[in-house]
């Protein structure tokens, strides 16, 4: 699931700041507010903050030192709510340089502004992995994710984990189902009961039924002692069905009569043991063209399929790759005493516009072999195995070839300049900040100039 989401929202006129705080809140985050920078202590204790916006007014700015001390010492990233006229003063400019993680210029864009707190949050998360105090861009089921895709996918698990239906989780191989369903499991008021994960397409077909339902001594010759089955041993909690698709016609008949009447029989039992169980269920095959050619049976889909939960493949939520590939070479690099200190800018392009078929276990993959080989200070793409993979130019999405030339023109401007900021800035008629902005994006190594130092 997503980070733990809290924030801290410093000043802002009492109307302005009242909405801003509404539309967070309807969008998940737990909201800190306080009108000085001086009170801001019960935001401090909650070790889920990670992320403060600041209403920076020309009066906070007055005292710029005394400002910048203050947000200093607060440890979240912090992103600027600014007027367009304070990127006026060239000061001004090197306080948001410095300070913070991002500013935004007002009136608020409310879907902005919570896309940005989403990967400050994230960024500050995965800072304080690597000074390793173990806190994570996760919550404890480690589902990473801050585009708005998987805001809408956390939303809707804690959604669906409030009710007690069955729940079907569709999407592709490696999407992360399964950690979806432990997630619906722990936010669910079946948290302290079981969870038991089926994989149903692992059965081998003439046990399935007694790993399903369990069996009594003797039942069947090798049975030599009783057996409690999956459902079973799910009692009070949640089971999860993966790949349901793959579960013979006959079998689909007996869990069927389970979901209805909520008993089940051992094999060779004769008593009808009573049931609470949650069954949540997923697959990557198409159920309703299954149920359309008749290897699925439409009334168990019905039954199955009462809440919905999708999950997007990765090469639909780009934005997070570097996120996840950074959080897996955090979670992996201490597999290998380490020289190697992350990836390079070529490495993070090619990870964005590669199409992952096998998806997040895809992703796993390539790192922890990647981090394996590397014998540089940076992972190449040749580490990574994607170096023969780059999308050829002319399937290029246009953002993407429109982010090629704008990195292109910085790098140009900025070696016609000497690498001087305020003339290649000038240059590509672009203020020093939005200048500094791109740096970071495109992740262009820089020489900060002596008349901004
Ligand atoms: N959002 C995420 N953040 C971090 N790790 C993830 C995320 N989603 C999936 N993973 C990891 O990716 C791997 C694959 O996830 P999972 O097994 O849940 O996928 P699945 O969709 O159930 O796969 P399959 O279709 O093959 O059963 C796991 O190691 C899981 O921990």
């Amino acid at each position: 699931m997503s980070v733990i989401k809290s924030i801290l929202i410093v000043g802002g006129a009492e109307e302005n700041s009242h909405w801003l705080i509404h539309e967070m809140q309807q969008r998940g985050w737990k909201i800190y507010h306080s009108n000085s920078l001086n009170k801001v202590k019960e935001a401090l204790s909650d070790p889920s903050l990670r992320v403060g916006l600041v209403y920076l007014d020309a009066k906070l700015l007055e005292n710029r030192k005394e400002l910048e001390k203050r947000l200093s010492v607060i440890p979240v990233k912090w992103i600027a709510l600014i007027d367009q006229s304070i990127l006026d003063d060239s000061k001004n400019c090197l306080t948001l340089k410095r300070i913070f993680y991002a500013y935004h210029t007002l009136p608020i864009d409310a879907e902005q502004i919570d896309c940005l707190l989403s990967h400050a949050s994230a960024m500050m998360a995965l800072s304080l992995s690597t000074q390793g105090d173990g806190q994570l861009p996760t919550d404890e089921y480690e589902m990473v994710g801050a585009t708005p895709v998987m805001h809408k996918l956390f939303k809707a698990i804690r959604r669906v984990a409030a009710v007690d239906a069955a729940v079907f989780i569709s999407g592709e191989s490696g999407t992360g189902k399964e950690l979806a369903a432990r997630a619906i499991h722990e936010h669910s008021t079946r948290a302290e009961s079981p969870f038991i994960a089926v994989n149903c397409a692992a059965l081998p077909s003439n046990l399935i039924q007694s790993e399903l339902f369990g069996h009594e001594k003797g039942s069947f010759t090798g049975a030599s002692q009783k057996k409690i089955g999956r459902i079973e041993a799910a009692q009070g909690g949640t089971l999860f069905l993966d790949e349901i698709g793959d579960l013979p016609l006959e079998m689909q008949v007996n869990l069927l009569r389970f979901l209805e009447d909520h008993h089940i029989q051992r094999v060779g039992g004769l008593k009808e043991i009573p049931m609470n169980v949650r069954i949540l269920a997923a697959t990557h095959i198409n159920l309703n063209k299954a149920v359309k050619e008749g290897s699925f049976r439409e009334d168990l889909y019905h039954r199955l399929n009462v809440l919905q939960i999708q999950i997007p493949p990765l090469r639909e939520r780009q934005e997070d790759i570097d996120i996840l590939a950074q959080f897996f070479f955090n979670k992996f690099s201490n597999e290998k005493s380490l020289q190697v200190k992350g990836f390079s800018q070529e490495s993070l392009a090619l990870m964005r516009c590669y199409e992952w078929p096998g998806n997040i276990r895809e992703l796993i993959n390539r790192v922890r072999r990647a981090i394996v080989m590397c014998e540089n200070r940076l992972i190449r793409p040749c580490d990574l195995g994607l170096e023969r993979r780059k999308t050829p130019r002319h399937i290029m999405t246009l953002e993407q070839v429109r982010d090629n030339a704008e990195r292109n023109a910085i790098k140009a401007a900025l070696s016609r300049n000497k690498y001087k900021i305020q003339d290649a800035a000038k240059e590509l008629g672009i203020s020093r900040v939005t200048l500094y902005r791109l740096l970071e994006k495109h992740g262009i190594e820089r020489q900060i100039p002596s008349d901004i130092k």
